[in-house]
């Protein structure tokens, strides 16, 4: 049976509850990873084998998440405490131990009561000793003598260390009462806290000095033994660092000794120290360029590497896996009331509108989880007992991504300083349509000029603004398509192009479709209508190809006041815009530049050039000279 809650449509069996308070949430964290598949499958196996993972993806995709989950399958039978003593042969060199779990901290304590009984034995001879001396004083009259000895007797035992003096070892790595395997973030991590590292002793002489074990200190690598090191965008960490990295992979022990060389630790190398840890490293694709070679190498060969996923199909399942998620969120968080049906269908749809694909819903799941926390504190604040439909749809306005509040006062300002406009005609303005950020749509005015070439040889194609480099390529691009459809040779022309009011962070390499309607706009002197705005990936053979975003973009244009919105027909089934744009504007697929330049130009040399067109054979359908408004 099929259910319509607020134009989606649910299977009733996909929700077969009221609110997520009935939702189980699973206890093991791999559990709760949800639209990872391959990637939990590829975790459980490398806990099993103890193989090193790399883990690649946008961020929030659960790449920590999945680190942590591993930790908790690895075995904590296994765990070790790890000790380290004074050496008398070498008191740089201190020694070395390693124990089962929670042994460490009984032999250190059994090893601090043996010198407090040495200390004791030492103050009661101390003592014996004064009161003999104090006492033979008084008989035999030499006070002063006497004090004097007993303060001399005072002063040489607090300097004597009998041979055999206890010396406390310290207890380096503690996992006593550990239910899990150790799970390390070194994410950021320098090379000291990575590494290890001894401090530096300012009284190294004189019996003064805090004895070299005690200034070792463990690395992260030494703390995640046994357990699970985590490093996310490991190319931030030196090359010299995953150098190092790798030689403790390899060795599964890493000496300590300062890092830094002007330091009195610097002198102090321990033993090896036991780090046999599972590296899972992580970070987006252009980690991969500052990775260490023989490190990928490593992991290639001895692990697995893993590709995240963005989004996951639209299935009942998938959505009753994000049920769980919100459910998961909720008990995570701790302060937010409990979603009900309406909230939770709303937030399944703002999972489908950022997937930005038709069919889909995105695992960019940390982003979800704030639209979650926000729809919360919305109910919360409206003393709530559930977060309802309207909480989410309050929490979407006012939680806006940076990006997406920069875009709405670019909106503003443009408007105010009119720099784009929603009405009239133009020669050679286009408004184009831009993503900044992730997911934030923004009109971008595109203005073209052409004056006949000045220079004996080619004309020019100049293009100013930040995405100058773009629009050069883009009008390169179709410079043969302009000659076949308007008959002109560009390279008789010098063409200025310019994106205005360009903004840092816009990404315009879809606009090439409103930089070719620009230039042949002022090639040809035919107006734009200035209330279309349009996206699109222009192929050299005139073809409209799909570019991202566009639900966003048709958003920004109908904000911006535009009517209509050209865009590639590849991507009419992702656009799914909130309700209240849906009158706002109108949405026209596209195939070709032919069917652009019949939406966007207006006047009568359009129908001149169409024809045009229609002669030199372009790719324009035939029937559409007949619909040519004049
Ligand atoms: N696949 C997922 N399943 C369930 N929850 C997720 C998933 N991905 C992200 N989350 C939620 O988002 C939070 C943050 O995710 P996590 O830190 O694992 O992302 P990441 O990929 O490591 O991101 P970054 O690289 O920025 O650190 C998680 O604690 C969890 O609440």
């Amino acid at each position: 049976m099929i259910k319509i809650v607020g134009g989606i449509d649910l299977k009733m069996s996909e929700f077969e509850y009221k609110t997520t308070k009935d939702v189980k949430v699973p206890k093991r964290l791999i559990d709760q990873v949800i639209g990872q598949e391959e990637a939990v499958e590829t975790i459980k196996k490398a806990a099993k084998q103890k193989r090193n993972v790399l883990l690649i993806g946008e961020p929030g995709t659960g790449k920590s998440m999945l680190a942590q989950a591993m930790a908790e399958l690895l075995p904590r039978e296994q765990l070790e405490d790890i000790l380290v003593y004074p050496n008398p042969e070498d008191p740089n060199n201190p020694k070395v131990s390693v124990v089962p779990a929670g042994e460490g901290k009984k032999i250190v304590m059994n090893y601090k009561r043996r010198a407090r009984a040495q200390e004791e034995k030492k103050n009661s001879l101390m003592l014996f000793l004064i009161i003999t001396i104090i006492f033979m004083g008084i008989i035999t009259k030499e006070f002063l003598a006497s004090i004097i000895a007993a303060a001399l007797v005072f002063l040489a035992m607090q300097h004597i260390k009998t041979k055999e003096s206890v010396q406390v070892p310290k207890l380096l790595v503690n996992n006593e009462n550990r239910k899990k395997a150790p799970f390390v973030d070194a994410t950021g991590a320098h090379a000291g806290a990575l590494l290890g590292d001894v401090r530096h002793d300012p009284y190294q002489s004189g019996g003064l000095g805090t004895p070299a074990h005690e200034r070792v200190e463990p690395g992260m690598i030494h703390r995640a033994h046994k357990g699970v090191l985590f490093i996310d965008e490991i190319s931030t960490l030196k090359m010299k660092t995953q150098q190092e990295l790798l030689t403790a992979m390899q060795e599964k022990k890493y000496a300590i000794t300062g890092q830094s060389e002007t330091s009195s630790g610097a002198m102090v190398r321990s033993e090896a120290v036991p780090c046999d840890f599972v590296l899972v490293a992580a970070g987006n694709l252009d980690a991969l360029k500052g990775m260490h070679p023989a490190l990928r190498s490593r992991i290639r060969g001895y692990g697995y590497e893993v590709y995240m996923r963005n989004t996951m199909p639209d299935t009942p399942e998938n959505r009753k896996k994000l049920v769980q998620f919100i459910a998961q969120e909720v008990k995570k968080d701790g302060k937010i009331p409990h979603f009900d049906r309406g909230a939770i269908d709303e937030i399944i749809r703002e999972a489908r509108r950022r997937a930005g694909k038709k069919g889909m819903l995105t695992l960019k799941l940390r982003d979800l989880g704030g639209l979650i926390r926000a729809a919360g504190d919305v109910a919360r604040s409206e003393n709530s007992k559930l977060v309802r439909r309207e909480h989410v749809i309050k929490a979407k306005k006012h939680a806006r991504t940076l990006e997406q509040q920069i875009a709405d006062r670019y909106i503003e300002n443009r408007k105010r300083y009119s720099v784009f406009k929603s009405k009239g005609y133009e020669i050679g303005r286009v408004n184009g349509l831009a993503v900044i950020g992730d997911r934030s749509g923004i009109v971008l005015p595109i203005a073209a000029e052409a004056v006949p070439s000045q220079s004996k040889e080619e004309g020019r194609i100049i293009a100013t603004g930040k995405l100058g480099k773009i629009a050069k390529e883009a009008v390169q691009n179709v410079s043969a398509l302009i000659k076949k459809y308007t008959g002109r040779d560009i390279s008789n022309y010098d063409i200025h192009i310019q994106f205005l009011q360009t903004y840092e962070g816009v990404e315009g390499d879809s606009a090439s479709v409103s930089v070719a309607a620009a230039v042949i706009s002022a090639l040809e002197n035919i107006p734009v209508d200035q209330s279309v705005a349009l996206t699109g990936s222009l192929s050299v053979r005139g073809e409209v190809l799909p570019v991202g975003g566009v639900t966003s973009k048709i958003e920004a244009a109908a904000e911006a006041g535009i009517k209509k919105v050209l865009i590639p027909k590849s991507n009419y089934k992702d656009v799914m815009i909130e309700k209240h744009y849906e009158d706002k504007v109108e949405i026209v697929p596209v195939e070709t530049l032919g069917e652009v330049l019949e939406h966007v130009l207006v006047g009568k040399k359009k129908k001149t050039l169409i024809e045009k067109m229609q002669k030199v054979g372009s790719i324009i359908p035939k029937d559409m000279t007949k619909a040519i408004p004049h």
